[in-house]
């Protein structure tokens, strides 16, 4: 930026597995949101490699990163996106569109307990009833990747609950590894894998020996 080198990251070495549950914890700053956007393909690294499945994603040129995130890739952040013009089904339906094999709207609308309104607009929705139509819509492709940042930043817990529950059953009856970036300490007892990052740089990477339940969760 100008005079001032920013470091968001710095030598993140870190291997991911399909099917895992990941929680990224750090404080603000700490270079999550930066991590998610490179492995999403959103962001290249000014150095290093990121590979995914054979290929190096870092070294690929526009078009097939554009593949990369329009096949591999759901994203859902704090803030759902959804076209509000759109009804639930129609905004999942944008994304089976154009997908190589994506689910029938309506069964991702399912996984996510959304099924009966599935023909009301997000103005007609809670916050986290279109999150959940955010992740229905992300998972229609069924990515290999699912990238959440902060998917409860907006939410109460209850609701927030609601939403890690619809995460946990599309992990489940996907096989999606699942990341999510939150500073939220309490939701990393319901995942696999627990990051830690600060100051760019990952200082912890542990793994539940028990994992509890969504609705378990208090903060
Ligand atoms: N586009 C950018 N240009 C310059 N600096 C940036 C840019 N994006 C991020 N940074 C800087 O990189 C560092 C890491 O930012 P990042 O957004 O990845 O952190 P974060 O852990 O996700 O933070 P938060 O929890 O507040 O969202 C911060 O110092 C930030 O100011």
């Amino acid at each position: 930026m100008g005079e001032v080198t920013v470091h968001a990251l710095r030598g993140v070495d870190l291997e991911l597995h399909a099917g895992e549950f990941v929680v990224v914890l750090g404080p603000s700053g700490s270079g999550k949101s930066t991590l998610l956007n490179i492995l999403g393909g959103l962001d290249a690294p000014t150095s290093g490699e990121v590979r995914y499945d054979g290929g190096t994603i870092s070294a690929a040129v526009e078009r097939e990163l554009t593949a990369y995130r329009r096949k591999r890739v759901g994203f859902v952040f704090q803030f759902y996106n959804l076209i509000p013009s759109l009804t639930a089904l129609e905004n999942v339906a944008l994304v089976t569109e154009i997908a190589d094999d994506p689910m029938d709207p309506l069964d991702a609308l399912r996984l996510v307990g959304l099924e009966a309104r599935n023909d009301h607009f997000p103005a007609q929705l809670s916050g986290g009833e279109q999150q959940r139509v955010a992740i229905a819509r992300a998972i229609s492709k069924r990515p290999a990747l699912l990238l959440c940042d902060e998917p409860t930043g907006a939410l109460d817990i209850a609701t927030g609950v609601l939403v890690l529950e619809a995460l946990q059953r599309t992990n489940r009856e996907t096989g999606t590894l699942t990341m999510v970036i939150t500073h939220n300490q309490a939701i990393a007892d319901m995942a696999h894998r627990v990051l830690s990052i600060a100051d760019g740089r990952i200082v912890g990477d542990r793994r539940n020996e028990t994992l509890r339940e969504p609705r378990e969760l208090t903060w």
